[in-house]
């Protein structure tokens, strides 16, 4: 028998990618959209309060903002649900710890890219950084975005950052260098280096180079078209529909992360 659609509710509704979401889920078969909201107070015109909605979903899907996601998974978990696929960028450590806690109660899908190709690419740059001697092969990162992006580095340059760290057995904190400006000094080895473009429409560029004596290796990705990361997050709602309460990001749902 035909499983009945899996009910979505949209958050930050009327941002560039709830618009890119609530089209993408329309057109999909699996799924119904059963609500959108954006900030409170914002009705009307086929938006609902967050109350109203949060009562139709089986799954939010939430690319907003980073204290609005924090405090949805709060609300979401205090209610007892639903589950949560989270895009938004830019967390602060305390509400990635209101996640994580939330992430107690509710089954929480959270990525700083909900692309494929992406994802995958994170275990090409850590298994390069394992192979790759720190002490030689300079890390940087490179990323470039449209000049509405509020956040940098990107979500998704922390993650590369993450790989590249992890591959080197590191604590990225311990070794990312995020901004350079004037007399910066020579660059120490094992340093994680960032450097950040913002202009026009573009959807989002990312490269990591090892930058060694006389050679140079570079992995890049290039987003062209939003809607990827709207299928990517509908990926993952499908996922998340049902599981167990934990947080999980996209290489879970892709089926790419060794958990034990
Ligand atoms: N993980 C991924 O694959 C991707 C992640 N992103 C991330 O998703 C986020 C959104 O990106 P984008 O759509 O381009 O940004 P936008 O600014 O276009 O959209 C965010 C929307 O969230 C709304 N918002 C703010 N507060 C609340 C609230 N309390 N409740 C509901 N809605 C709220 C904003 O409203 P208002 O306009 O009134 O301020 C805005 O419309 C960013 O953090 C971005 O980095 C983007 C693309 C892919
Ligand atoms: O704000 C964006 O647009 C994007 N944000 C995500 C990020 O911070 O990495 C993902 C994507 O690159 C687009």
């Amino acid at each position: 028998m035909a499983q009945p659609p899996i009910r979505i509710v949209v958050a930050g509704a009327l941002g560039r990618m709830g618009r890119q979401m609530a089209e993408a889920v329309q057109t999909d078969p699996r799924l119904a959209l059963a609500a959108r909201f954006h900030r409170p107070g914002t009705v009307g015109d086929g938006l609902v309060s967050r109350d109203e909605a949060l009562a139709t979903a089986d799954v939010v899907i939430d690319f907003s903002t980073p204290a609005a996601s924090a405090d949805l998974a709060r609300f979401c978990a205090n209610r007892g649900g639903p589950g949560l696929v989270v895009g938004s960028t830019g967390f602060d450590s305390a509400e990635l710890a209101d996640i994580a806690d939330a992430a107690k109660t509710i089954p929480i899908v959270r990525s700083g890219s909900f692309s494929l190709g992406l994802n995958m690419l994170i275990g090409l740059v850590e298994q390069a950084a394992r192979a790759l001697d720190a002490d030689d092969w300079d890390a940087e990162i490179f990323e470039a975005h449209h000049r509405h992006k509020i956040d940098a580095p990107s979500g998704t340059a922390l993650m590369l950052g993450q790989a590249v760290a992890g591959g080197r057995g590191v604590a990225l904190d311990a070794v990312a260098r995020r901004v350079r400006d004037g007399v910066t000094g020579v660059r120490p080895p094992g340093e994680i280096g960032f450097a950040v473009v913002r202009g026009g429409s573009i959807v989002g560029e990312h490269s990591v180079s090892f930058c060694a004596d006389g050679e140079l290796v570079t992995l890049s990705h290039a987003a062209g078209d939003r809607i990827m990361f709207a299928r990517g997050a509908i990926a993952a709602a499908l996922w998340v529909a049902g599981r167990p309460p934990g947080q999980y990001d996209m290489r879970d749902v892709l089926g790419l992360n060794a958990r034990a």
